[in-house]
């Protein structure tokens, strides 16, 4: 059962219980560039408590570097070493687990921060925005040059995905021998400042459903994002809260990282989803409106 927080003492109380927080962004902190009411005001009292905050997001659009731009934009206070976005851990993992070899390259369904992210950690790419993949052109099998050093296709969020970049990553996941398929999270939709929006997982699913096959997917709710943070940062599970607005991501990372698990109701999930007779049995640990409800503690 969770518990529903509501007075300034149970807001105070939580300020107290736990050291470090971890934040999930879309639908928590902003919707798209839209601040959540309240969300600089809460950042800026756990900084002055000397709470450690860490940034966790699904979001492959960018890299943890222009994540940096983006907080500074809005005002928010943030450090590149407190972000951990998708894009980053899938670069990491293809770079420190699956250790390609120097002539092996990943075709890349998704945007600049995915990109940016494998620069960063050395992995050679072909596809995503660059213009010589020729993906605005109509795709054609006859005229399609197979590069035979593409071990892995990653695909992510991607704003401009269309039928030559899905026929080409079909290609290689079919033909190159071991060629991996990761995914850098499966989020259904993406809460924008205007409404709900196909995530991620909406984009790759017609890759899943040609292929017959599931990808490895990196993001929350899968361990590897936490390994990730946990190579970089310190911190004691039993004082660590870990705040989202997806049950099937963000609550279920939380606890599979024996971390407590604060759930918000300004993004995805809807209050008809926690109560009555249709409730997830994904139970958070504890369920506020708005990460601004903390104001008042
Ligand atoms: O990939 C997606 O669908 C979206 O980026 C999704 O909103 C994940 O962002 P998060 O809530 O983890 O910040
Ligand atoms: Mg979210």
């Amino acid at each position: 059962m969770s518990r529903r927080l509501s007075a300034p003492p149970d807001y105070a109380a939580l300020l107290d219980k736990y050291d470090t927080w971890m934040f999930d962004c879309d639908g928590v902190l902003w919707q798209g560039d839209k601040l959540i009411d309240g969300a600089v005001e809460v950042l800026r009292l756990l900084r002055e408590r000397k709470k450690q905050v860490l940034f966790v997001t699904n979001n492959a659009t960018k890299s943890r570097r222009s994540y940096k731009t983006k907080f500074d934009h809005l005002g928010v206070e943030a450090h590149v070493d407190e972000i951990y976005g998708s894009a980053y851990a899938t670069a990491v993992y293809i770079s420190s687990v699956l250790k390609l070899a120097k002539e092996k390259k990943v075709y890349v369904i998704g945007m600049a921060g995915l990109e940016e992210e494998l620069r960063d950690e050395g992995v050679a790419y072909i596809g995503g925005t660059d213009p010589v993949d020729k993906t605005l052109e109509s795709f054609s099998l006859e005229r399609f040059d197979l590069d035979p050093n593409v071990a892995a296709v990653v695909c992510g969020l991607d704003t401009t995905v269309n039928y030559t970049k899905y026929s080409k990553a079909f290609q290689y996941l079919t033909r190159n021998p071991g060629c991996q398929f990761i995914v850098t999270n499966e989020d259904s939709t993406y809460p924008s400042a205007h409404g709900l929006l196909p995530g991620a997982g909406a984009i790759s699913a017609p890759l899943r459903y040609a292929l017959g096959k599931d990808p490895v997917s990196i993001g929350k709710p899968a361990k590897t994002m936490l390994d990730c943070i946990q190579a970089k940062v310190h911190f004691d599970p039993a004082r660590t809260i870990m705040v989202g607005d997806r049950l099937n991501t963000d609550i279920l990372f939380g606890q599979a990282g024996g971390v407590s698990t604060l759930l918000v109701l300004t993004g995805i999930t809807l209050e008809s989803e926690i109560t009555g007779p249709n409730a997830s049995t994904i139970v958070p640990d504890y369920v506020t409106s708005s990460i601004g409800d903390f104001r008042s503690a």
